[in-house]
């Protein structure tokens, strides 16, 4: 038979069962109450077994801690059930199961708070692991406190009760939240299961703490057996049926994910100050606890901030660098010449300074790649790349920049003609220099060709002209036999300008 069909065909007479007993009262209707309420835990027990076997290894802490939690609430009421046994009237002193119940709540919360992914998350979850056993531990202290001087007082009932019910209210505040956060599918589907079992947790015993007080009815004991058939049924579905539409979005990540450690330090404190009548040290150790964990919980998440912000101001420079660089020769590429080419011109206007533009363009390197290969190609590109860099750091601020294939562009900001001409018949000749052998060059090496277009002090001109007037005059040069410059002049012969080749 199948697991969904079975649960509730386990659960259904059993909740029958329980319904009869309650109201028919029959003598020691208590210990048959509690052993009803044990067979359901037992079949819980037994369902989340099964789902801790099928689950994949990253997910068996959340799973186990689970599973001791139902196994310690089984104590618990086991304890209930001998001591309803023992004590037909009714006393909890003897056979207290508050520890049990506690060590429960505190399981839970460690399922909640345990977060194994990163190295953030895992000192997060060792912070909160930490707070989770104080709060537990405080609410031990109060309970038994009270349980074991003032049973016999109405008023000392009542305090274990809505104890009990902030337990419950802080495990639920912890599981939610931590649900809130959750965007892993399969931490989704345990998470889940514990937000649903921890608000039948606290709902269900809620209701039955309130009606027991009140009521001189036996039924409100059957809210003992709720939480844990919904979580059986919850845990009896193969799919993640419930919640499926919550997708936590990542402001919602960002604010749960701040909130959590401020409820587990907050409730500390609210414990210690309950506390602070009963016993000065522990509460006052509590409090202590409480800030300073809080304060490490901020510290650890502000400086994963700061290193997080330092490795993406990194990479947007390595990122702005790859956009305005050639990777083949190192240069500018000709995004990042227009963007030099840009700023050059403004403080060419704003400072009436002379711009002179050059095109480099290496001769015959259709030949050359022909000849020797594409591979070859680039490593001449990468060497002439490097040569004319060097000789134009010589000079001080010049832009290089490769503009395209085969041809380079430099930018002189401030240099009169006679200057901008010898330092381009510097990087002409130290290409020569480099001696790349072209067989079938002229000068048999490879060499390049230089095309000058100037803007004068004060001159308006406009940056595309300049740059059109650089091709032109590069032209010119090839036209004039290569491996020269050329200065660009209007009166240049449109014959000159064909392209060579
Ligand atoms: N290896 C290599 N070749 C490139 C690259 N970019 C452009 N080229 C080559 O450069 C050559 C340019 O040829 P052309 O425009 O005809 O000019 P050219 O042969 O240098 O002739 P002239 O400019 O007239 O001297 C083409 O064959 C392109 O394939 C590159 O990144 N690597």
């Amino acid at each position: 038979m199948k697991i969904q069909t079975l649960a509730p065909k386990v659960y259904v007479p059993l909740l029958a069962a329980h319904a009869a007993v309650l109201v028919a009262e029959p003598a020691r209707v208590l210990s048959w109450s509690y052993a009803l309420v044990l067979l359901v835990l037992l079949f819980t027990l037994f369902l989340a077994g099964r789902r801790l076997r099928m689950s994949v290894a990253h997910n068996r802490p959340w799973w186990t801690m689970l599973l001791l939690a139902l196994a310690m609430q089984l104590a618990a009421f086991g304890l209930l059930l001998t001591d309803s046994l023992v004590h037909p009237q009714g006393t909890l002193v003897q056979f207290d199961p508050t520890f049990y119940f506690c060590s429960s709540s505190l399981l839970l919360t460690l399922a909640a708070v345990y977060n194994p992914v990163g190295p953030l998350h895992r000192w997060a979850s060792a912070l909160d692991a930490v707070l989770a056993c104080a709060v537990a531990g405080l609410f031990y202290a109060l309970l038994r406190g009270v349980i074991r001087h003032d049973t016999a007082q109405a008023s000392a009932a009542s305090f274990v009760m809505w104890m009990f019910d902030a337990m419950a209210l802080f495990v639920v505040a912890c599981v939610t939240l931590r649900f809130a956060t959750t965007k892993r599918a399969d931490e989704r589907r345990f998470f889940v299961v514990l937000l649903v079992f921890a608000w039948a947790e606290l709902v269900f015993p809620a209701i039955h703490n309130r009606f027991i007080l009140s009521s001189e009815s036996y039924l409100p004991e059957l809210c003992l057996d709720l939480p844990f058939v919904v979580l059986g049924l919850r845990l009896s579905q193969r799919r993640n049926v419930w919640f499926r539409w919550y997708r936590p979005s990542r402001r919602v990540h960002l604010v749960t994910g701040g909130i959590s450690p401020f409820v587990l330090s907050m409730a500390l404190c609210l414990l210690a100050f309950v506390q602070l009548d009963r016993n000065r040290a522990i509460a006052f150790g509590a409090m202590a606890v409480g800030i300073a964990s809080y304060a490490m919980r901020v510290a650890l998440l502000l400086g994963h901030h700061l290193r997080q912000e330092g490795e993406l101001k990194h990479l947007q420079r390595g990122l702005r660098q790859t956009v305005i660089h050639d990777e083949l020769t190192g240069l500018l590429n000709r995004r990042g010449f227009y963007r030099n080419f840009d700023r050059a011109w403004e403080r060419s206007t704003r400072d009436r300074l002379p711009l002179t533009v050059a095109l480099v363009d290496i001769d015959m390197f259709k030949t050359y790649n022909d000849t020797h290969g594409h591979l070859a190609g680039d490593d001449c590109l990468a060497k002439v790349g490097r040569a004319l860099q060097q000789e134009a750091d010589a000079y001080g601020d010049l832009t290089v920049a490769r503009y395209g294939g085969e041809e380079f562009a430099v930018l002189l900001l401030g240099r009169d003609r006679m200057m901008a001409e010898h330092i381009l018949q510097r990087l002409r000749l130290c290409v020569e220099a480099l001696r790349i052998a072209s067989r079938r060059s002229r000068h048999g090496v490879v060499t390049v060709s230089v095309g000058l277009a100037a803007r004068d002090e004060g001159e308006p001109g406009e940056k595309p002209a300049l740059l059109h007037q650089a091709d032109q005059a590069l032209y010119a040069a090839k036209h004039a036999g290569r491996n020269c410059l050329r200065w660009f002049a209007p009166s240049l012969h449109a014959s000159e300008l064909d392209r060579h080749g």
